[in-house]
């Protein structure tokens, strides 16, 4: 059973106060891209896991891996055991960059859920999954559900947001990733020690600019809270997000926690474009072209296509929540 599941970029990331349990209130609009992971799952004499693809040198591949994590919470939801459920054998081929900022591991903890569910015909509803994924982690919803959505709480809560319109990106990845925990540490510091308290404007003119479908209105809007820390921890982020701009782009943010860039372009060709020149600039490891939204987890045939019928799971939002 193979499920392809989408990366993520924040058009808007207002980060509220740290509170009680150790998360930071969000306010955030999350847009899935076309640059993805994929999760392959299959019945196994023994249980093994196999990385291939971005990061395939780093990933772990034992209880730490998010997609196994997955398995542990199926197990609970099924009141049993992961040696109950079987033996399994789960096969990442990665796509997104790990430690990246585009929701790598959530990308495959989301499509261990989705592809294990489907596996063992455990015929869990869209919120069941949706409320499971939030139990792994606070990006995960979002990797299950796609499309644009405005994300509150710990990012976990999602309202859909429709948005007919393809925007154009160009991703630089970073040399090696950035820890999310570390990132917000160091905005909670720059905080104490008395930078702003939140730079980014309000979300309601980032989901108007996104429904208009002009890159141009967007890209005035883009915004992201934890940017100054992404910097303050890698400053060499402040060259990339320039020669991205240089290079063509109409507007440039660090993606969630970083240290990846993401660049809004005018168009597909203007994408081409902009990723051949920063592919040349030296500033960044290397360079995708992507583009956005696209669904959540979706289950694929084995020959890679779409799913003919309706998928056992409709990657369509969940209702909005309350
Ligand atoms: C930066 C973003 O990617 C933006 O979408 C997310 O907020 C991070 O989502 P994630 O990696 O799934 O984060 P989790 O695995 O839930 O949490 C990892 C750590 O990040 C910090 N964290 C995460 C989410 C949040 N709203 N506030 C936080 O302070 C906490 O230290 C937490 O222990
Ligand atoms: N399946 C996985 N893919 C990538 N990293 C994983 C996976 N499982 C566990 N990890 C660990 O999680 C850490 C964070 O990786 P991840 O790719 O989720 O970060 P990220 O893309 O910045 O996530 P987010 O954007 O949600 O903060 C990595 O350092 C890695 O050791």
């Amino acid at each position: 059973m193979t499920v392809t599941v989408p990366s993520k970029v924040n058009v808007h990331l207002a980060v509220g106060p740290a509170r009680d349990d150790g998360y930071h209130e969000l306010t955030t609009v999350f847009q899935a891209l076309s640059l993805t992971d994929t999760v392959t799952v299959s019945v196994a004499e023994e249980s093994s896991m196999h990385v291939a693809g971005e990061g395939e040198k780093i990933v772990p591949r034992d209880e730490r891996n998010l997609a196994w994590r997955a398995v542990d919470v199926l197990a609970e939801h099924l009141d049993t055991t992961p040696a109950e459920l079987g033996p399994v054998r789960i096969a990442l081929e990665k796509g997104i960059p790990v430690a990246g900022g585009m929701a790598g591991g959530s990308a495959d903890a989301a499509g261990a859920l989705l592809a294990l569910s489907t596996l063992w015909k455990l015929d869990l509803s869209r919120d069941e999954l949706t409320r499971l994924a939030g139990k792994l982690g606070s990006d995960v919803p979002f990797s299950l559900v796609g499309g644009t959505a405005l994300g509150t709480g710990r990012g976990e809560e999602l309202l859909p947001v429709l948005t007919r319109h393809t925007f154009h990106w160009v991703l630089a990845f970073a040399q090696r990733g950035l820890s999310t925990p570390r990132v917000y540490q160091e905005l909670d510091r720059l905080r104490d020690v008395g930078d702003p308290p939140s730079a980014v404007g309000d979300h309601d003119v980032v989901i108007e600019a996104l429904a208009s479908g002009d890159p141009h209105r967007l890209a005035e809007l883009i915004g992201n809270d934890l940017q100054i820390a992404a910097v303050s921890l890698r400053p060499e982020l402040r060259r990339t997000l320039r020669a991205g701009v240089e290079a063509g782009a109409l507007a440039g943010l660090v993606s969630g926690s970083g240290p990846t860039c993401a660049f809004l372009c005018e168009d597909a060709e203007s994408a081409v474009q902009v990723s051949a020149r920063l592919s040349g600039a030296g500033v960044c490891r290397t360079v995708r072209v992507a583009s956005g939204p696209v669904p959540g987890a979706r289950v694929v045939e084995p020959d890679g296509g779409p799913s003919g019928g309706e998928p056992p799971w409709d990657p369509r939002p969940p209702q909005a929540h309350a």
